[in-house]
């Protein structure tokens, strides 16, 4: 009886392992690539796009300049003069970005949303913890007298003093007089009354002195950022003043108006005698006068430190300080139009030539970048309904801007977007996006220069080559060639240049998201920055393969804090904060999120691939129901790779401890986690807190997305098989496969949720494995073919959308 049950068990386990290794070779031996709907441009229609010398020219001269949002404004004040100039010489330089620099129209007042610029003020202040301490510290400097004295006491030396000095400006009179911002009784006419008591102030100043008391929003300043320095050095400060600024700086106020500017600006910069750290500040002002009445005193001050990150912030606040004056002084909006808008408008000013108001964003091995995102913070909208772009004629692509197909606007001060109209309102809209910022370089020890642009081997070197100028120059170019060939589109689309991506998009996309939606629009489908052509990537398919990402994971990031009593180091606890806080995140680098690899999109990845892959991988990757727990565990292996199997979890920051013999009572750490799609953000804290298992370590939320939703790559969706086939057209003869995926970082489509449904991510890119790394990495680069490549891409695209339905092109096509 026993034995007859062992061969029942062991005929049935035969019967099954029989049928399930039918079942995989039958599965393995008839899946089919998937079918291709949408139609493929003609050749004699297109032609090709070649890159020629202008055009890789173009694309060079635009990776000069950089654009970062994600750092307070710093100016390098010994450049600042040059970049007045330098920018005039870019007029005929022909970039967009060179367009966006110089030929934005005048700031109009009337244009201003002054209750929005004093809401953002307001918000600015809320955000800003430390100012309110901060500002009093100022101005009791300022009210006790120290502040000149001490910056007396200092050893300067004035490089050149000012002839006007009875017209020198008292920016502290203004921190005084403005009550820490709060006064809602400052007018224009107290204005008045500051300049004359700046005056008799000045009158008791030697020549000498002068130029320290016209500094002496500066001498606190650096007072407050020397004494916040731990470093006890002395301090040798250099100050130099410039003469009337207007001369050098600001514009030449036109005679016939009925008002006058006096503009100033100076700057000091010091010296650590031995360890050659610098410490640069700036003030820029001016003073206006207009109709007989005298206006506020306006100022803007930008500290720039290599070591002390404190002086930043104590530059900050008293810029803040001016800006909280302008917030206070809201009455009067009407008659000053927004005094909010003055303060913003005499620091670009006094940077920028007449017809500019823009601040400037440019790098170069002459220019240092400058970087505003506090004027990102107080957001112009601008009147551009008239489309008066001085840039027409001179502009890389004036038939893009001259065509009066194409309206193009300007979104919270430096973002674009571009409407590319059709004849056939009953064809919905498309969009096509990409961003103009890039990350910065923490270190050059390039193969070449990150801001020169330099080709070498084939490859344009420079940051943002990849991410993501490619995609705004390429769209540009693709456009500009269809224009000039009298392509007039079907099919209204829209292209958005976004200028805050890199961080998280919250001012451009989000406001370009937000301005259509207003407009009712809604997309067929979005195509924005993804993964790319990846060779070698993917284990087991040795062709290229185009993935496009159909979905975006979320993230969280968090803050781990331990607080111990800290003491003594001869006599410590047994723990210390540090050694707590470590062994929390050892556990959590230790414990990885669980895979859940075949729950989201990648699951097509693979679904797609199998058929182009080599025998084993073929009969593993079509039998995923079987093989799951393989994959993902060999998926696993590699960080890029890992990113789509499951939550990753990467400790970015540790802080802790000051001294040696010093126990730290407190330390905290970073961790940033992207999140797969099946999961939440609460998912990823609730897994976090029973693997740490330790109460003493105490959890906050800095920042969380969640999982952006996943778009269908059926068959018979649009937009999926626009992006699909395209991609084919352009590398398909390198037998290139395309397949759905899932983005493992974050874009800017997570605005445009609320707009459409069909959001695919892909980077017209050419990658290799060990190009991954070039990403916000060293040696960014793209080959300048492959820059062709992508020019044409976009062609291909805004030719196959402008198609009113997709039509078969294989009739091969069968589901996995
Ligand atoms: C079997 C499939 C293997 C999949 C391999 C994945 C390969 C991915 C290839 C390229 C990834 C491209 C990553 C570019 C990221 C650019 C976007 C970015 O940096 N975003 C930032 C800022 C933000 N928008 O939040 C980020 O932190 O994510």
């Amino acid at each position: 009886m026993g034995a007859e049950v062992i061969k029942q068990v062991v005929y049935t386990a035969m019967f099954v392992v029989l049928v399930v290794t039918a079942a995989v070779i039958v599965r393995t031996f008839t899946v089919k690539p998937r079918t291709i709907l949408a139609p493929p441009c003609t050749e004699d229609e297109s032609g090709f796009i070649r890159a020629d010398k202008e055009m890789i020219n173009r694309f060079q001269t635009s990776l000069k300049f950089e654009t970062i949002s994600w750092e307070p404004g710093v100016y390098n004040v010994e450049e600042l003069l040059n970049i007045q100039e330098f920018i005039k010489s870019l007029v005929n330089v022909p970039t967009f970005l060179a367009y966006n620099l110089i030929n934005l129209p005048p700031l109009k007042k009337e244009n201003v949303d002054c209750l929005r610029v004093i809401q953002e003020l307001e918000d600015m202040k809320a955000q800003i913890k430390y100012v309110s301490s901060s500002q009093l510290e100022l101005v009791n400097f300022v009210k006790s007298g120290k502040a000149i004295k001490r910056v007396s006491e200092t050893s300067f030396v004035s490089s050149q003093t000012d002839t006007a000095h009875h017209e020198l400006p008292d920016f502290t009179s203004d921190l005084l007089d403005d009550n820490l911002g709060h006064n809602p009784d400052i007018t224009p006419d107290c204005a008045t009354d500051d300049a004359d008591s700046n005056t008799s102030l000045v009158s008791t100043m030697s020549e000498e002195e002068l130029p320290y008391l016209t500094s002496n929003a500066v001498g606190p300043m650096l007072n407050v950022a020397q004494e916040r320095s731990s470093v006890l050095n002395t301090v040798k400060v250099k100050s130099r003043v410039f003469t009337r600024t207007d001369k050098h700086l600001l514009r030449d106020v036109p005679k016939h108006k009925p008002y006058s500017y006096t503009s100033y600006s100076y700057a000091l910069q010091s010296q650590r005698e031995h360890n050659q750290e610098y410490l640069i500040g700036s003030v820029v002002g001016k003073k206006g006068l207009q109709h007989g009445h005298k206006h506020s005193v306006n100022a803007n001050i930008s500290c720039q430190s290599t070591t002390d990150i404190q002086c930043r912030e104590s530059i900050n606040v008293v810029l803040t300080a001016q800006m909280n004056k302008a917030a206070s002084t809201s009455k009067e909006v009407s008659k000053m139009n927004c005094t909010g808008s003055n303060v913003l408008a005499s620091t670009i000013n006094s940077v920028a030539d007449k017809d500019n108001y823009r601040p400037i964003a440019i790098k170069s091995s002459k220019i240092l970048v400058t970087t505003l995102v506090l004027l990102d913070r107080l957001q112009f909208q601008l009147d551009t309904s008239s489309n008066q772009f001085g840039f027409k004629s001179k502009h890389a692509y004036p038939t893009v801007h001259k065509s009066p197909l194409v309206s193009v606007e300007v979104i919270a001060n430096y973002s674009l977007l571009y409407t590319v109209h059709g004849s056939n309102s009953a064809l919905k809209p498309y969009m096509l996006t990409g961003h103009l910022d890039v990350v910065p370089v923490p270190e050059d020890d390039w193969d070449a220069p990150p801001f020169a642009a330099e080709i070498k081997n084939g490859f344009i070197y420079g940051r943002g080559t990849i991410d993501d100028k490619h995609i705004v120059f390429g769209i540009l170019e693709a456009l500009e060639f269809l224009l000039k060939h009298d392509f007039k589109p079907e099919r209204t689309f829209y292209i958005g240049f976004g200028h805050d991506e890199e961080v998280a998009g919250e001012h451009g996309a989000f406001r370009i998201a937000e301005l259509l939606t207003s407009r009712g629009i809604h997309l067929d489908f979005l195509l924005d920055e993804g993964p790319g052509v990846l060779s070698g990537v993917i284990p087991g398919v040795s062709k290229p393969v185009g993935l496009v990402g159909c979905s975006e994971k979320g993230f969280v990031t968090l803050k781990l804090e331990v607080s111990t009593s800290g003491g003594h180091s001869s006599m410590p606890e047994k723990e210390s904060s540090i050694g707590i806080l470590a062994q929390a995140i050892t556990r959590l680098e230790t414990n990885p999120h669980p895979s859940v690899f075949g729950t989201g999109p990648e699951k097509g990845t693979f679904e797609h691939l199998a058929p182009e892959m080599n025998l084993p991988y073929k009969m593993v990757m079509s039998n995923l129901w079987l093989f799951y727990p393989l994959v993902s565990r060999v998926l696993s292996w590699k960080p890029s790779t890992n990113s789509i199997v499951r939550t990753t979890t990467a400790v970015t920051q540790f802080n802790a401890g000051i001294k040696p013999n010093i126990i730290a009572p407190h330390a905290e750490a970073i961790v940033n986690h992207r999140i797969h799609p099946s999961e939440t953000v609460q998912d990823v804290i609730d897994f976090d807190k029973k693997v740490i298992n330790d109460d003493r370590v105490k959890i906050t939320i800095i920042q969380s997305q969640e999982p952006l939703p996943v778009s269908s790559y059926d068959d018979d969706v649009f937009g999926w098989q626009i992006v699909k086939t395209s991609i084919l057209q352009v590398w398909g003869h390198y037998g290139t496969v395309v397949a759905p995926g899932l983005m493992p970082a974050n874009t800017d489509t997570r605005h445009y949720t609320e707009i459409t449904e069909n959001i695919y991510r892909f980077s017209p890119s050419f990658m290799l494995p060990e190009d991954l790394s070039r990403f916000h990495g060293r040696n960014e680069r793209i080959s300048t073919k492959n820059y062709e490549e992508a020019v044409n891409f976009f062609y291909h695209v805004i030719k196959n959308a402008d198609k009113a339905k997709l039509e078969p092109v294989h009739k091969h096509g069968e589901e996995l």
